[in-house]
């Protein structure tokens, strides 16, 4: 039974998909501390959120169980995404269910400044009449600056176009071809905008890029008189160098829906007369509500369910169909990535080499490094290695890649070769899969056989002399340990040269096994390989 945890408010949409989902149960919270967050997410393998949850590394940090973090909504500043990568744990969002609403609170902000509505609505419930005090402005041939046009700040943009005004943005991931068919001004420099705007709003995510992009001195740029509205995170504007550009008179008034904590500790601007707040509402409307949560409740079923990534923001999406077809190939990856490392005992990594023949190399070739990489350090890591973090993982151990792939694959209608090159040499393992169903190993350094992928794999060096194999079979004899199968690797096709022996046992040999056979004088070295059992499922997948 996976438990899906619930922390933030979710339209029940949501909630009726996910307890109508078998296998998924439900743990519905609200007014968690950090800590009580913390504690919760140690029994969850996945967590709805909105804004008002902040995932930070402290609480992703040592949470075997969780899988999948899922925003209901846009923005996952809320979310430590390195941390939740580095965790292994995949970020999804629904980038559209709220575009429309959210679109539609910016342009209501920026009509209700224009037109002083909060102030003259509660001077009324207040008894009074002034209908001097609240003259506005009208929106009609003014122009608006939108900065971020992406699905919300299009949105704006259009319905702007149909208030009559002009209007001029700049996004650096829009082309001018689009922009101009859409009939926006866009610029390539954030100043050109805000130098000509009458209304300026924001539409970006917050990054370490568009904090403060609105600070003391882009603001002084601005027209004087200039209106600000921010709809999409608290901090893209500076807050204090807006309530000084407020109360020195060169802004006019701003409406702001977020703030840089919320609710607010700094009132400064909730207080200032011109500005108008409110508490985070963008994306609250029963529409946008019932198709975030529906869309979260399906993409985190889908996950664990069926390992169906989608709107993931820390890797590539895959289908529910694809992660099925890619099952065996991902194993098989993930096998080898398993073999190289343990056979690699000594030397440090600096690359590791795929290549990917035949059938192997038409399939996900990213999802297929993730999981040899998963496999790789699997051994060597105490935290979770998945196909999330494994090559992030690897790649800040200094580990680099590097793949190859070819339809032809010579006598294997698939091979996936792996060669980590290591201080002190190279380590290389090749695997194919048989009949749809069947792992095997065909190669081991320049040694090729077919040996059986999985449990016990005892692997000797040794020179190719007659009376070896007797050898060995009595030692495991007199220590009850089974020979399941016994693969044989010449170097030279000719007898008498370096060969090498792959046994696959029934159970694990003691030391003193192990010892017995490496005393062979024709014995060069042992290795006990451990590996899942035939048809284990994937230990990071969902299912
Ligand atoms: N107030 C509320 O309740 C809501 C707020 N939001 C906020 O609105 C933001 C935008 O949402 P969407 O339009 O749906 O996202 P989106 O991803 O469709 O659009 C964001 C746009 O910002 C642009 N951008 C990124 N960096 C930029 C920069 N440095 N300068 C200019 N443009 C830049 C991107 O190219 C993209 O086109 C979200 O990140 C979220 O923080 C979203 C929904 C509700
Ligand atoms: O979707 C977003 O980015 C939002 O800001 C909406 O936030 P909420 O889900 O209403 O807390």
């Amino acid at each position: 039974m996976y438990r899906v945890l619930i922390t933030d408010n979710l339209s029940p949409a949501g909630l009726e998909i996910l307890n109508n989902t078998e296998g998924i149960e439900v743990d519905v919270r609200s007014g968690l501390s950090p800590e009580e967050v913390r504690e919760a997410l140690k029994e969850a393998d996945g967590i709805i959120i909105r804004s008002a949850t902040k995932l930070t590394p402290e609480l992703l940090e040592g949470q075997p169980r969780l899988k999948v973090i899922v925003r209901a909504g846009v923005g996952v500043d809320n979310i430590d995404l390195p941390a939740a990568t580095r965790e292994g744990i995949v970020v999804m969002n629904t980038p559209a269910g709220n575009t429309i609403s959210t679109a539609e609170h910016a342009v209501a902000m920026m009509m209700a400044l224009s037109r002083n509505i909060a102030p003259a609505a509660a001077g009324m419930k207040e008894g009074k009449w002034d209908r001097k005090k609240y003259t506005g402005t009208q929106l009609a041939g003014k122009t608006i600056g939108v900065i971020g046009l992406g699905r919300i700040g299009l949105a704006v943009a259009a319905r702007a176009q149909g208030l009559e005004m002009k209007v001029v943005g700049f996004d650096p991931f829009l082309s001018t071809e689009k922009a101009a068919e859409l009939g926006i001004g866009l610029y390539r420099e954030v100043d050109d905008v805000v130098k000509q705007a009458d209304y300026l709003t924001v539409h970006t995510p917050l990054t370490d890029e568009t904090r403060d992009m609105l600070d003391a001195a882009r603001l002084a740029k601005a027209k004087k008189g200039v209106r600000i509205i921010n709809c999409a995170r608290g901090g893209i504007v500076n807050e204090n160098d807006l309530a000084d550009a407020i109360e020195s008179g060169h802004v006019a008034g701003a409406a702001l829906d977020v703030f840089t904590k919320e609710p607010p500790e700094n009132r400064r601007l909730v207080e200032l007369p011109q500005v108008l707040t409110t508490p985070h509402l963008g994306a609250s409307t029963d529409e946008a509500q019932e198709l975030v949560a529906v869309e979260a409740a399906d993409l985190i079923a889908t996950y664990l369910t069926k390992n169906e990534i989608r709107h993931a923001i820390n890797m590539a999406p895959i289908s529910g169909a694809e992660m099925e077809s890619m099952k065996l190939y991902l194993d098989l990856a993930y096998r080898l990535g398993l073999t190289v490392a343990q056979m690699n005992r000594k030397g440090g990594i600096k690359k590791a080499k795929l290549d990917f023949r035949g059938e192997a190399a038409s399939k996900n070739i990213k999802l297929m490094t993730s999981a040899f990489s998963a496999g790789m350090l699997e051994s060597a890591l105490a935290e979770k290695v998945n196909i999330v973090n494994a090559e992030m993982t690897a790649r800040e151990r200094g580990i680099q890649f590097e793949d190859s792939s070819s339809e032809d694959s010579k006598s294997f209608s698939t091979l996936i070769s792996a060669t980590l090159e290591t201080d002190s040499g190279d380590v290389t393992a090749a695997g194919t899969i048989f009949g749809n169903e069947f792992l095997r190993l065909v190669r081991l350094g320049e040694f090729q056989m077919e040996s059986y992928l999985d449990g016990n794999l005892l692997v000797y060096r040794h020179l190719d002399v007659p009376g070896l194999i007797g050898y060995i079979g009595t030692i495991c004899g007199k220590h009850n340990v089974n020979i399941a199968n016994m693969a044989l690797g010449r170097a030279k096709k000719e007898p008498g040269g370096d060969s090498v022996a792959v046994l696959n046992l029934d159970s694990a040999p003691s030391d003193e096994v192990i010892q017995e056979i490496a005393g062979h004088e024709h014995v060069q070295g042992v290795e006990l390989l451990r590996l899942p059992p035939a048809g284990a499922p994937l230990p990071w997948l969902g299912n």
